[in-house]
């Protein structure tokens, strides 16, 4: 349902030359799966999203979502993922039910199937009480539920988000962490990226570890305990990301090259 192949993206700045945002990122992702990919800030997590949502065109390497290649068929892609971005802008002046019925519109749906999908949506994230209040007195928490309502209104078979749960209170996080897990069952494929241990120790089928643009490892939370002879997701991060920084800041400068 995902599948990546050495996904690479370069970024040339001004200031700090070339950036290896995304390097040669592999691996794939069955329906009714949820991955993880965890990494410090600036680690490429929101790169390769946006690679995979079809937002940013690699600079080598491909992808297939939904089974459509992100290169050549950008749009049929889009039309079979739901991308929750980091930080995505509301209409203050609307209600959530009317945004996310412009969305559904903007999907082809028809009102009656906007009607049932948002009534399902709200449900299943809590959002009953505010649906018809406007966006611009909500709180972090009713954003962030309107954004996943809105992004994901067409009902697509694959979802990408972005740090679902930054910055949330519990009680909203656990609703979509929750949520995710819902999704889940009903047979989607979800990647989605985040720094919270805990959250992808309970919520993820493979957990990717992304570091300076590398996914330096990946697999079963059983699987990381295993090779790193540790039980607890926050010390297998941290050996995982220091064992190769160690390699790097102790290679010369020859070997770096
Ligand atoms: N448009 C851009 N131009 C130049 N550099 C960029 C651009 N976008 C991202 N980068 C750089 O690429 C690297 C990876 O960034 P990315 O946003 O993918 O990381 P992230 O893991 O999502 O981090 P965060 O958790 O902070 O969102 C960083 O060094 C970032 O500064």
């Amino acid at each position: 349902m995902i599948e990546a192949r050495g996904l690479t993206k370069l970024f040339h700045d001004k200031k700090r030359g070339e950036i290896r945002a995304a390097d040669n990122i592999s691996f794939t992702l069955a329906p009714g799966q949820i991955y993880g990919l965890l990494g410090a800030n600036g680690a490429g997590k929101t790169t390769t999203l946006r690679m995979l949502a079809t937002l940013l065109k690699p600079t080598s390497g491909t992808a297939t979502v939904a089974g459509f290649d992100v290169a050549t068929s950008p749009d049929k892609v889009r039309a079979n993922v739901g991308f929750l971005a980091a930080s995505t802008a509301l209409y203050g002046r609307l209600t959530a039910r009317e945004l996310i019925a412009y969305f559904g519109r903007l999907n082809g749906l028809s009102d009656p199937e906007i009607a049932v999908r948002t009534a399902r949506l709200s449900a299943e994230l809590d959002m009953d009480e505010f649906l018809d209040r406007r966006i611009e007195k909500f709180s972090t928490g009713m954003k962030q539920k309107t954004s996943i309502a809105r992004t994901l209104i067409h009902d697509p078979a694959v979802m990408i988000f972005d740090e679902p749960t930054l910055g949330l209170d519990v009680m909203a996080a656990r609703t979509i962490v929750r949520f995710i897990r819902d999704c889940r069952a009903r047979g989607k494929t979800v990647i989605y990226s985040t720094h919270v241990m805990s959250e992808v120790e309970k919520l993820c089928d493979t957990i990717g570890i992304v570091h300076g643009g590398r996914l330096l490892d990946a697999g079963t939370l059983a699987d990381l305990r295993a090779r790193h002879g540790e039980t607890d997701m926050e010390e297998i991060f941290v050996r995982v990301v220091t064992s190769v920084t160690a390699l790097s800041s102790s290679a010369t400068p020859e070997a770096r090259a």
